[in-house]
Parts: structure tokens; sequence; C-alpha cells
């Protein structure tokens, strides 16, 4: 016997790779077969001695105990010295049936064997042998194991081409008995020889309950190397990952070659039901479709066949049983992973709360101050549970829950509106600051979900683990491969991974369906077999929760189908990010808003007046203040635009687009900076022009004290011109009632239509004088009659929400110029001139500045630029290096040169919201209890416009 340890496989596998480098290619192969050989042996004997000395003590796999208690008196050190026991049993009984003392079996090499690398090695004596055959079978084997190494399938192929091996001679050298028996049975089951069937399945189903055991037992030694900081960590560890390796063992069982089949048992049953039956065998039939329903206990042919041989056979539902393995495999799985839940709930509440003994005397599940908080919680609002059926939210009407095996399907989870502007915000949300409203609402919706959870599981405690919204998209259904299964939160899994989700047990899914649907069944339920069990159609505000672990499938859908979908954990990890974003937000704002009060205090100490505010105006959205800027300020200004505007700027330089009465002309910020470069405008009158418009931006964002950033969607310096002698009889207006972002309608609707400007957010306008007769700005009711008119005069600014209606009466003498804003909140349409302009103001050489009349002026004589074919030269001279210098591309940061012209700028826009299908969200706050911020202001205001808005 001393001899025997040169033949442990370890020695005999050591020798035969050492035979392989040598090129002894006979050895070779002679070591590598009997070190496979001897392998197996040696597993069965340490199967058959850990079941020999189990002697009831083993209380994992054994399903008549009451585990829970178990691990807990394991825990107490109560079973150790039954542990103790029975691995001096098993190491005295290895050492006796092996003949050995120590087994040194190096961890290498088992994980060799375990990938099925002797195969490989095999494989390459063969060939050498010139056994062409048995090195296909090896390379089959190995890859078996290693599918996706393509030098082994190349060389099968190679064997088959050249040395012409038989495609049926190929066969898997660890093919198990449960395996080859039922492919044997299903053969027999394709051809209907039903005697056949049942007798390959029989034993087929036999051996595989005996490998699923053989399996669950080598887990025994499986140790999951972690880190643990105390005893009951390192206890618990190993219990987990023994665990979790027995409950695989019904996966890696579940393989026929490379495919997989899930309920690999459990169809056994199936095919042997049909067998029985055909063979006139009802009793047996009835047995078999009686376990068959133990694995799927709603297929409903099944629950037809168990009653239609029930009614034959005479019997009543007591007198039938299924067969005991079956029921005690399935026990023993329910058993094992509700041990496993148990032990990791256990290890989880020990990481939470640290080890110390008052929290340990915890142990046996309950806390009781969680409890009595969430119960709190509970009955503050939402839910309530009678019977199977739980009312969700009464408050906001919804319906009853249908609650059937774990899985809750409820209606009214969201309202139309609330569906409409969650799809909206994926698709493409316009503004921060819906976005923002949406997020409240997707953060509201995550902690409703998290009731219905905590209270259908009866967890203490849920946290938001992630957080999608899933949009199908039809036009990309070629995203997922084939065999995978797509999951309600946009993964797409393999049918193994399904099952692996089994043994994760504390994560729920809730998904809010946000569209409805016309076609059913996109999602569904599945039976163990991964068969559609139960279909639920996606209709806005319905909600369905489950366990994650819980088989589901979710199929993409012709029409856009969106789900708002939460993952909840009882294990605190990340904390809900949209949360966090929102109280960060939060945050920001309070500070925004002290500063905003600090700098409407500096506005005031520099001469600049709130003249008229909601009182005097009749809104919180207007107001007028005076002191903006000095007389000679206006003056320069008004200068500028008489040195650069255009007549109908703006207005497809129709000279009088509004009335015949008045001359209409414009300067834009981008042709000032060209005439700045062109030596027809100092650098100072440009600064002047962007200085005075920031400082009326400033004074607008303060005033209605936003708490984001104003952009500049469009400045112009523009005056309006009587026309002296067509001034009699004059009943039109200057400027016809408007609102600046919307198309008014007679009904005192304003249609936001996505060809307008709908994303100006305000409006100002900074007026340059008052020597002009008529010309009086007005604000006007929903029915266009003038409510509040204004006086314009230099300094004097009139800020408002673009969408209040507005005009200015007939200028019937002189010329009325004004500096003119448009803002928006959405910084992608903020003007590109301003930017590039301010960046490139340093960048203007001075020499241009050198003939300098006066502070503003270049020019000697101010007159019409079109007319003086000189200096109309020098611009566009300059206005084309003023260009080039925009476009340098050393300048990383200037935007395309495109985007330079307000007609390609408003064009890109156009095409950009055509594209986006503009629309507008309406936001009902009602049901999201926000902080009274001025921000909240605003967005009620624009519930407000949005309410006499048509769509
Ligand atoms: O110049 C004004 O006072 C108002 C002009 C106006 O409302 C506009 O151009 O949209
Ligand atoms: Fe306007």
């Amino acid at each position: 016997l001393s001899e025997l340890p040169k033949l442990t496989y370890d020695h005999l596998y050591t020798e035969g790779l050492k035979a392989l480098e040598t090129g002894k290619w006979f050895q070779c192969v002679g070591f590598l077969q009997k070190a496979i050989e001897r392998r197996k042996l040696y597993k069965e004997t340490v199967f058959n001695c850990k079941l020999k000395c189990r002697e009831g003590s083993e209380f994992v796999n054994n399903p008549n105990l009451n585990t829970i208690n178990d691990i807990y008196d394991l825990l107490k050190w109560k079973s150790f010295s039954k542990l103790v026991k029975e691995y001096q049993c098993t190491k005295s009984c290895q050492d006796h049936k092996l003949g050995y003392d120590q087994i040194e079996n190096s961890e290498e090499i088992d994980t060799d064997f375990d990938s099925h690398e002797p195969y490989r090695n095999l494989q390459i004596c063969y060939e050498e042998i010139k056994r062409y055959t048995d090195a296909s079978c090896a390379a089959y084997t190995y890859y078996l194991r290693n599918p996706t190494d393509e030098e082994t399938i190349d060389s099968i192929n190679t064997y088959k081409e050249e040395f012409h091996v038989n495609e049926e001679d190929i066969k898997n050298l660890e093919t198990k008995k449960y395996q080859e028996y039922r492919i044997k049975g299903r053969e027999a089951f394709d051809q209907s020889s039903w005697t056949k069937v049942i007798e390959w399945i029989e034993i087929a189903t036999e051996e595989y309950y005996k490998e699923e055991e053989r399996c669950r037992v080598e887990c025994e030694d499986h140790f999951n190397h972690q880190s643990a900081v105390n005893l009951i960590q390192a206890i618990a560890g190993h219990y987990i990952s023994v665990l979790e390796c027995q409950l695989k063992c019904q996966r890696k069982l579940s393989f026929i070659h490379t495919d997989y089949f899930p309920d690999f048992v459990g169809q056994n049953y199936h095919l042997l039901q049909t067998a029985y039956y055909k063979s006139g065998n009802d009793e047996q039939a009835l047995e078999c479709a009686v376990t068959y329903l133990v694995f799927n206990p709603n297929d409903e042919d099944t629950l037809n066949n168990r009653t239609y041989f029930m009614k034959k056979l005479g019997y009543n539902s007591e007198n039938f049983k299924a067969r005991q393995e079956a029921v005690e495999h399935q026990n023993r799985r329910t058993d094992m992973l509700q041990l496993l839940y148990y032990i990791r709930d256990k290890l989880n509440e020990i990481m939470e709360h640290g080890d110390n003994d008052e929290k340990l005397k915890n142990f046996d599940g309950s806390d009781k101050n969680h409890e009595t908080k969430i119960q709190s919680e509970l009955s503050s609002g939402t839910l309530k549970k009678h019977g199977n059926h739980v009312k969700v939210n009464e408050k906001n009407g919804f319906g009853e829950a249908v609650i059937e095996n774990g899985r809750i399907i409820a209606d009214g989870f969201l309202n139309k509106n609330q569906c409409q502007q969650l799809i909206n915000f994926t698709n493409h949300v316009k503004k921060n600051t819906k976005l923002e409203n949406s997020l409240r609402l997707i953060s509201w919706a995550g902690d409703q979900g998290r009731n219905v959870m905590a209270n259908l599981y009866n967890k203490t405690k849920l946290f938001v683990e992630n957080s999608f919204i899933v949009c199908d998209d039809p036009e990309r259904d070629d995203q997922y491969s084939e065999d995978c299964i797509p999951q309600e939160y946009g993964s797409c899994l393999t049918a193994e991974e399904i099952d692996d989700q089994e043994l994760i047990h504390d994560k729920f899914v809730v998904s809010i369906f946000l569209s409805d649907e016309k076609e059913p069944g996109h999602f569904s339920f599945l039976d163990r077999r991964h068969k559609r069990e139960m279909s639920v159609v996606s209709k806005c505000g319905r909600v369905v929760g489950f366990r994650l672990s819980d088989r589901h499938r979710s199929e993409r859908s012709v029409t856009q189908r969106c789900s708002m979908v939460f993952i909840y954990s009882s294990n605190k990890q990340e904390d809900n990010p949209v949360k966090t974003y929102l109280r960060d937000l939060d945050k920001r704002r309070d500070k925004v808003i002290k500063s905003n009060t600090e700098d409407m205090r500096e506005f005031y100490e520099k001469g600049v007046k709130i003249s008229m505010g909601e009182k005097e105006l009749q809104s919180k959205l207007r107001f007028a203040a005076d002191g903006l800027l000095t007389e000679e300020q206006c003056q320069a200004l008004i200068d500028i635009n008489q040195e650069g505007a255009i007549d109908g700027d703006g207005f497809d330089y129709k000279k009088s687009p509004m009335t015949k009465s008045e001359i209409f002309d414009g300067l834009t910020l981008s042709r000032a900076a060209e005439l700045t470069y062109s030596g027809i405008l100092s650098k100072q009158a440009l600064r002047l022009f962007l200085d005075a418009s920031d400082y009326g931006k400033v004074l607008v964002e303060k005033y209605f004290n936003l708490t984001q950033p104003l952009y500049f969607d469009y400045t112009q310096l523009n005056c309006r011109t009587a026309v002296e002698g067509a001034q009699t009889g004059r009943e039109d207006l200057s400027h016809p009632v408007h609102g600046d972002n919307c198309d008014i309608q007679k009904d005192g609707s304003c249609i936001r239509n996505p060809s307008g400007y709908v994303h100006r957010d305000f409006s100002s306008l900074l007026y340059l004088n008052g020597d002009f007769e008529g010309g009086e700005f007005f604000f006007a009711h929903k029915n266009w009659s003038a409510q509040v008119s204004i006086k314009p005069k230099c300094g004097m600014i009139v800020g408002f929400d673009s969408a209040e209606f507005h005009g200015v009466k007939a200028v019937t003498k002189g010329r009325r110029c004004t500096l003119a804003m448009w803002y928006t909140l959405d910084k992608r349409f903020e003007e590109q001139t301003r930017i590039q302009v301010t960046k490139i103001l340093d960048k203007i050489p001075n020499e241009v500045d050198a003939h300098e009349h006066s502070q503003y002026m270049t020019t000697e004589k101010k007159g019409d630029i079109k007319e003086a074919s000189v200096q109309k030269k020098l611009y566009d001279k300059h206005s084309k290096e003023f260009k080039q210098m925009v476009n340098d591309k050393n300048d990383k940061e200037l935007p395309n040169p495109k985007e330079l012209t307000t007609t390609q700028e408003n064009k890109l826009r156009k095409d950009d919201e055509e594209d986006d299908g503009v629309t507008i969200e309406v936001v009902e706050n009602d049901d999201i209890h926000e902080p009274e911020t001025a921000y909240e202001k605003r967005q009620n205001l624009d519930t407000k416009q949005n309410s006499h808005t048509e769509l």
C-alpha cells in the first residue's frame, strides 16, 4: 500500500504532462487516461464516505430539519461537535478507502481537471499517435467545457475533413448517465417508442438525482476565501458559499452538449407523463403529471391532464401524491434558498449594526425599531392591505391591486399627465426646469414603489438601488442577440443568468408602465421553463412589482413602450442618485436665492429702482425699473444704432414690417461686432452694447429670483421712426399685441408652435430715449386690450415672462430706440455670437481704434453706412477677416462658424426643434410636494401659462 501514492490522480497527471513535454506520446496517453479515471474514482470514494458519515447529522441537505433553527444553532456552536465528528469520520473513511494518508491535490491541478484541461493534452497525444477519433473525442470534451476555444473546433474540423473521422463517433467523454439516458429517451420520444421512453427517462431521472446529490456533496468542500471580520461572519460566509454552490448544481446539470435546458429534471416528468399515457398506464401518467406540477404548478395543460386522469381513474385530489424524490428535491431547494436568504440577511444585519452584544440580541430577525418606523410611514399615507388586495395610495384614487404569487399588479399609479411628462423626459427634455420636475416625479414614484414593495414583502427597509426609464426603440430591435431574454430594466439575460437570479432574494423590481399598448404580451412572467405564464399589457400608470428572482421577459414593442423601473434592495448600498441630485439642487438654490437678494440690494445702491412691480403691473411676471443707463450711454447706444442698423432687421429686411407709418431698423450684436472689427464702431461701443445688455439680463434674473442662469437668445438695438406725413388718423399700433414665445389667439390662448421661438422664457426692453410722441409700451389683457401702459425713457427697463401679452402704441413723431433682449433658460439656444464676441473682443487689434472721434464712434460723420461706399468696402474687408478670426481653429472653444449669423442660427434651431417634435409638458404639481421656492414660483407660472396653452 505504501506504493500507492504514486497512483493519485495528481501524480498521474503530472507524469502525463512530463511525457507530453518529452514527446513520449504513448506514455502521455496512458498516464492522462489513468489520471482521469483515477480522479473519478477518487471523487466517488469521497462522495461515498461523506454519505456514510452523515448519519443524520447533516442538516444543510436534510429537508426534514427545521433549517433556520439549525443554522441558528450552528452559529451558536451547538452543532459544532457534530461537525467535528463528521469531519473525523469522513477523513478516516477516505484514508481507509483510498489507502493513503494525505491527499495532496494541488488546487492548480484540480482547477485543470475542472476545466477539462487534461482532455486538451490528451488530444495532442492522441493526434501524435494518429488516433484521430480519440483525439476528436478528447477535443470535443474539452470544447464542451470551453466553448469559446476556436482552435479546438478547428482541429475537430481538420480531423473530420483530413482524417475522415465520422461525426457520429465524436463523443463527449464526460457524458453523465443522466444525460446519455435523457438523449436516448428523447430520441425514443421522437419515434413514439413509448416503452423505450419510459425505460430511458426513468433511469435518466434516477441518475439525475444521484448526480445532483454528488454535486451538492462536492460543494461542501467549496471554500470561498473571503475576508471575514469575525467568527460568525466566517461561518456564515462559508455556508453562503456552500449553499450558493449547491443551489447552482441544478443549473450545472441542465446541459446537454452546449445546450442549456431550463427545468431539466422537470421536463423528464413531462416526457414520462406522455409516454405512460400513450402506453395506456393512466395511473403512472397521473403520477407523472402531478409530479410535473411540483416543478410547474401553473402549467395549464398538465392541470387539465390531471383532472382528466383523475376523472378517468375515479380519484379525488386527496388520493394522489407526486413522486417522493421530486417533492424532496423541490423542498430541499426551497429550504436551501430560504436558508441562504436567512444567513445573508443575518450577515447584512451584522455588517450594518456592527457586532456588539447589544445588537446580536436581535439575531432572531426582529428589529422592532425599524418595523415601527416603517409601519408609521405606511399608515401615514399610501398603502392599506386587506386580504389579497391592496389599495395603493388612496389619495390618488389608485385602483385595487391584484396580488398573486408574490406579484402585484395595480392601476392608477400615475396619472396621464405624469406618464406623458416622463415620456417626454426620455425623448428630449427641452428645458432644465422641466427636467427637474421630471426628476422630482421620478423620485416620488420611486418612494411610492418602495412603499408598495415594503408592505408586500413585509420589509422594514428597502433602498432604491437603481432606477431606469426604459423606452423600446422599435427601430433598434437588432440590439439583442436572439437567445437572450430581455428584462424590464433593459438588460438581456441568458437563460442561465435568469435562473442564477433565483439566488438573489432581497431585490425587488417595480415597473411603472408609462404608455398604453394595443398589442398585449410585451411583458410576461415566465415559468421555470421560461415559457410565458402570465402576460401584462402595458398601460399608463399600471405598476408591476415582483422579486428580481421572478423570471420574466420584456419584449420590444412595435410602438414605443416606455416604463420606469426601480430596483429595490434591503441592502443599503448607494443612495438614490436622483434624490441626491435634487438635494444638491435645493442646497444650491438656497444659496442662489440668498445671493439674489444681496445682488438686488447692490442694484439699489447703484441707483437702479424698481418703479413698477406686481401691484402696478398686475402680474408677478412683469416689472419695470429705472436708472440702468446714463444719458451719455443712452445716446451712445442710439448713435451705435444709427451707425450700423439695417432697415427691417429681423423682419426680412422689410422697412415697415408692422405699420406703414413707421420705419423699423435694428442692429444685432453680431453685426455690431463685425462693424467694430471693420473699424466703424469702436471697441468701447461694442463693449457698451455687451455690458448694457448684460446688466439688463442680470436684473431680470435677480428680480424674478431665478435659480438658473438666463442665456441671451437674441439681442437687438432697434429704433422705430415715425414717417412724417403718414400720421393723420392713425389707429394702428407700432407693434400689435403679441407674446414673444407663442402665437397669440383671439380666445386668449397662445399656441406654442414649435417653429416659433418657444425656447424664449423671458424678455426685456431697455429704453434709450423718451423724446418722441406716442410709442408707449403696454401689457395687454387676454382679450388683447391694453391693461397698463408705460412711457419709455432713457435707462428704463421693462422685464417680463415672454408669454405675457404686450405691444407698442403708435409712434407718431420722432424716433423711439430700444435695446431689446430675449432670454432662454435652455443653454442650447444661447446666442452664439455673444460667446464669440466676448472672446474675440480682446483679439481685435487696437489700431482699429486709431481714429477715434468720440468715445464710441470711429467714423467722422455719423450716417447710414450702407451709403458710404468707402466704408462699405472697409467693412466688407474687415468683416471677412473678422469671420476668419472667429473661425480660427486655434481657439477650440469657438463654436462652429456656421452658427455665426442669426439667420443660420435660427434655421439651426428650427431644424433642431422639428427633429425633437417639441411638445409642451404640462406639469401637474399637485402630487409633488416641493419646497416653496422662487423656483417653484416659476414652475407654477409655467403651469398657469400652459393651462392656456393649446397643444
Ligand atoms: O419695443 C418695445 O417696447 C416692445 C417690442 C416688442 O415687444 C418686441 O419686439 O417683441
Ligand atoms: Fe415683444
